[in-house]
């Protein structure tokens, strides 16, 4: 689209053109104009740990009892955060919510019969009231931490478009809207847009691709478009449909409006596409395995064809769409183990990778001690695989420890006494120690506990790497993330697995995308990205998949709006793709926003009638409405193929101990293929009843991979045993000798990183003060470059600069560039004391002697290499000056407000040097001065060293 608009003429003038996401839209206009809500411009987002803990700490604070909504914690903080976020994507206020719930509750009890299911909606509505009470303490204590969630973010952006002064000020700054994926806003998103752009924007969408519902989309959005977007008193616009798909082959694009049938049926805005007539005819293929583990091992064979019918092999115009990211990992594993170059697309994908749930795992433990499930997976995962009973007594430890936070008593006091008092404590108390519950904490700090010894070994290791780590953690986030994966040896892991390390590298490149984007990238704010990109999949991360030769393995929600020739579609099995979760209803669920509230309730379904019947209405009716979303969703993957599509699935997945049925999709796909006089590649037979999951017994896990490195590398540890053991001397290959070199090597490097010797390369370029420093005292400017220190603000420097600039202006005739205001200046924040002091230095310059003289030139910047050294500084001025002998030449004068006359004249021989050479004069003919303003003193010299005396001098001669 940026292509398409560059080739616009009148836009080449008017710059590049801005390109965003809804969101970030919305993360735009709180950063320019949130103020004006009393919203700080940097309000943070918070991930999801936080906002559960912030819903947690505001329960706890509620002291009157809480009658009707769930007592278990965890359910309830979903609601609250769940209730909240409907509330804000729907602009709905919780008093309204509240009114509504009310009146339902009166209706509920009126019936003249009150049934069961009268008395359930009216139990919801209470609950959904009570809840609604929560939610607006959750939302005070947002406010009170200055911070936001996701759908705040849309809500507050919404609510500053319809500012008046915002919108005028957008709609200068736009004279073009384009609104791509339009089926897919959400009511807010909808309203910001239209408040900002009425009248002169233009949207495009296909509601047969409407497939974020689950997500808040409205349904509705892209029908209601022009009369939403077209301002009173303006002719309405005519919608344009497009009739032909130019990507599908004709095959493809008839099967796939065939399988939307039923969406089709039921629009009344959009006709099935056809072909364009140059497209290909398009081939379909059809398999139904008996199990899914056939199903993988024949898809990848195919992936393998497919890409070897060009030679060289084509890989990336193969696509492989599943319907969830948990599919990939398995389908991953097949194509690495043909060899075939794959990459997984998107952040959510990536993340559900193995070996990079073990890096995150390991960052977040680093970036939050309480982060327990991820210090669970380390301690139970491949590299450690602490058992069960050592985990539950380190799981009490850590209780242990949190409640002594608590009590403020001795973790260790052994006895049962003491153990039954803070037991007992805590249950009078009512302090919930899951929230400080830290099994870190607990490793580092094992208590007397009747761990095995083996386990005592393998916390006391995981303790020192977690603190090896721990040192690193202000490194750049990308270094970091190479340490992680160099210290759990993953790459060696993999390797020795014959797995390869390409995902890793695409974590190093997510990471380091992230770090460009965020100038104060830190630990905290990439895992806070990569929480908000697993919970809000495919919302933040906009990445697209690489040109890279290999084959793209993304969902089919990832897969939206991008194309290849060939595509498969694996894992078409009934609970699966479609996936037959209904929406939350709001009649059972106090959750969920009534669908009379919800900006899109038009055109859902909604409980009219308070009936028995009209009750299984309803129900069928949400049950259909999701399906009809699964209806998209298959509509967009078969969409994204060009010329081939393969479709399969299977009946026993990995662990069911029924049999699967057929995805609707599959089966229709089938009928379809049967009437046009096809076959599928195999439809395995209907499993008879008694039959079992031949799998189940058979259950693989996806990680460890490293059981079969641990035995070779076991054998070889063996042999090198044996060598060591045995007499004979051992004889070593010329190839061996070569790499014994470079580990001594790689150890002598390990070893000056271990070392408390830093080194420190010079940096190639030098101020001028600098180089006073390192001609003065190396060590100490070694020492500084090695760990510097962040300064001081003296005053003297700020008054050294304020003076400087009131000079630069005094002689602001004489220069040949405009002047800065000096009051523009750092240091112009001088106090009042600062301030007299200055007029009178002002005073005394001005009475001295260069006060009336005409300078040759005024802060004169410089560059001079001076052997390995470039030295950079600026000059304060140089006058035209009688030399000694009677003739004429020049004087470098560095003003200095110092009390005492100190300074050294090495500064003056690098800038006369660097001035001299600058301008083509002999250094002989220049003169270097200090002219000490407050002292009202000069001292000259005409004996400063020249460019072989400083160039020694610098190498460190002396
Ligand atoms: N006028 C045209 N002539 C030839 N090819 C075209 C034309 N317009 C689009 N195409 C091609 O058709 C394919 C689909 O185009 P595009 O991605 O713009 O469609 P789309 O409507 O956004 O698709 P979707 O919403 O299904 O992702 C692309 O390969 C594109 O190059």
């Amino acid at each position: 689209m940026r292509e398409s608009l560059r080739r616009v003429p009148d836009l080449e003038h008017d710059g590049e053109p801005t390109v965003s996401t809804y969101h970030a839209f919305a993360g735009r206009l709180i950063a320019e104009h949130g103020l004006r809500l009393g919203l700080e411009p940097d309000l943070e987002v918070l991930t999801d740990a936080r906002r559960h803990q912030l819903v947690v700490r505001m329960l706890r604070a509620v002291d009157e009892p809480l009658q009707h909504v769930s007592t278990h914690l965890p359910s309830l903080v979903a609601d609250v955060l769940a209730l909240d976020g409907q509330l804000s994507e729907h602009l709905v206020e919780p008093e309204q919510l509240r009114a509504f719930d009310r009146d339902v509750v009166l209706e509920m009890q009126s019936q003249p019969k009150v049934l069961k299911m009268h008395t359930e909606i009216a139990g919801t509505a209470l609950k959904r009231t009570e809840l609604s009470h929560l939610v607006e303490r959750y939302r005070a204590a947002k406010a009170d931490a200055g911070v936001m969630d996701f759908s705040d973010q849309m809500a507050w952006g919404t609510r500053l478009a319809q500012l008046p002064e915002v919108a005028a000020e957008l709609g200068e700054r736009f004279d073009v809207v384009l609104l791509d994926e339009y089926q897919d806003t959400s009511v807010a998103q909808r309203d910001l847009l239209a408040a900002l752009f009425q009248g002169r924007v233009t949207a495009v969408g296909d509601p047969a691709q409407g497939i974020y519902g689950w997500r808040g989309a409205a349904t509705g959005n892209l029908e209601g478009f022009i009369e939403q977007f077209t301002p009173a008193g303006v002719v309405r616009a005519e919608p344009f449909s497009l009739a032909v798909s130019r990507r599908c082959g004709h095959r493809i694009i008839d099967l796939a409006g065939h399988v939307a049938r039923e969406f089709y049926a039921e629009s009344a805005v959009v006709r099935p596409l056809e072909a364009a007539p140059g497209n290909p005819e398009g081939e379909v293929t059809l398999s139904l395995h008996a199990t899914v583990l056939d199903e993988v091992e024949a898809v990848a064979d195919a992936v393998v064809e497919a890409g070897r019918r060009h030679d060289p092999p084509v890989w990336n115009e193969i696509g492989v769409l599943v319907r969830t990211k948990n599919e990939n990992a398995e389908i991953v594993q097949a194509l690495r183990s043909r060899d075939v170059p794959v990459e997984i697309v998107g952040l959510t994908g990536l993340l559900a990778q193995p070996e990079v749930l073990d890096v995150v795992s390991v960052l977040e433990v680093l970036d939050d001690m309480t982060a327990n499930p991820s210090m669970l997976r380390l301690l139970a995962g491949p590299r450690w695989r602490v058992g069960d009973r050592d985990l539950a007594l380190l799981g009490r430890r850590a209780r242990r420890l949190a409640e002594s936070h608590h009590t403020g008593d001795d973790p260790d006091a052994g006895d049962l006494d003491a153990v039954l008092a803070a037991d007992l404590d805590r249950a009078t108390t009512g302090v919930d120690p899951t929230e400080v519950v830290s099994l870190a904490e607990a490793v580092a700090d094992l208590g007397g506990g009747p761990y095995s010894a083996e386990a005592r070994h393998r916390f006391a290791d995981v303790a020192a790497f977690l603190a090896r780590l721990r040192r690193s953690v202000h490194e750049p986030l990308t270094d970091l993330v190479h340490r992680v994966v160099r210290e759990l040896q993953l790459d060696v892991e993999l390797d020795v697995a014959g797995i390869g390390t390409d995902t890793l590298s695409l974590l190093h490149e997510a990471v380091a995308g992230y770090a460009a984007n965020d100038p104060h990238a830190s630990l905290g704010g990439l895992m806070a990205y990569l929480s908000a990109e697993r919970e809000h999949a495919d919302g933040l991360d906009v990445s697209t998949p690489s040109q890279a030769n290999s084959v793209k393995v993304l969902t089919v929600h990832k897969a939206k709006g991008l194309e290849y020739d060939e595509v498969f579609v694996p894992f078409l099995a009934d609970g699966v793709f479609p996936s037959r979760t209904a929406r939350s209803r709001w009649t059972s669920v106090a959750s969920a926003l009534p669908t009379a509230l919800r900006g899109d309730g038009e055109t859902l379904a909604d409980l009219d009638d308070f009936t028995t019947a009209g009750d299984k209405e309803y129900r069928a009716a949400t049950l259909r409405e999701s399906y009809l979303e699964e209806v998209r969703l298959a509509y967009v993957a078969l969409t994204r193929a060009k010329s081939r599509l393969h479709l399969s699935g299977h009946r026993w997945g990995r662990t069911q101990k029924r049999p699967r049925d057929p995805s609707p999709f599959l089966a229709d796909a089938a009928v379809w293929l049967a009437e046009r006089g096809g076959e599928p590649l195999v439809w395995a037979p209907e499993v008879s009843p008694d039959e079992t999951n031949p799998l189940v017994d058979d259950v693989a896990f996806a990680w460890p991979h490293a059981v079969v490195g641990m035995e070779r590398r076991r054998a070889f540890a063996a042999e090198v045993r044996a060598a060591l053991d045995s007499a004979e001397p051992v004889e070593v290959h010329a190839s061996h000798a070569e790499l014994a070199e470079e580990l001594e090597l790689v150890l002598a490097q390990a070893e000056r990183a271990e070392s408390t010797v830093v080194e420190v390369t010079l940096p190639s370029t030098l101020s001028a003060t600098q180089t006073l420093s390192l001609v003065g005292d190396e060590a100490a400017f070694v020492r500084d470059l090695a760990r510097p220190m962040p300064r001081r603000p003296s005053s003297a420097a700020r008054f050294g600069t304020a003076f400087h600039a009131w000079v630069e202006d005094h002689f602001a005739p004489y220069a040949q560039l405009p002047l800065v205001d000096p009051s523009d200046l750092p240091g112009s924040g001088t106090d009042v004391a600062d301030d007299v002091e200055l007029t009178e230095l002002q005073r005394s310059f001005e009475a001295g002697p260069f006060a009336q003289r005409a300078p040759t030139s005024i802060e004169e910047a410089f560059s001079i290499q001076l052997g390995a050294q470039r030295l950079i500084g600026r000059i304060d001025a140089v006058f035209p000056a009688t030399l000694p002998d009677g003739t004429e030449g020049f004087e470098i004068v560095d003003w200095k407000t110092n009390r005492t006359k100190s300074a050294d004249p090495l500064q003056l021989a690098v800038y006369r040097l660097a001035w001299a050479e600058q301008h083509g004069v002999d250094p002989a003919r220049v003169l270097g001065s200090f002219h000490y303003v407050r002292l009202g003193e000069t001292v000259t010299y005409d004996d400063l060293p020249g460019r072989d005396a400083l160039e020694r001098l610098l190498a460190g001669e002396r």
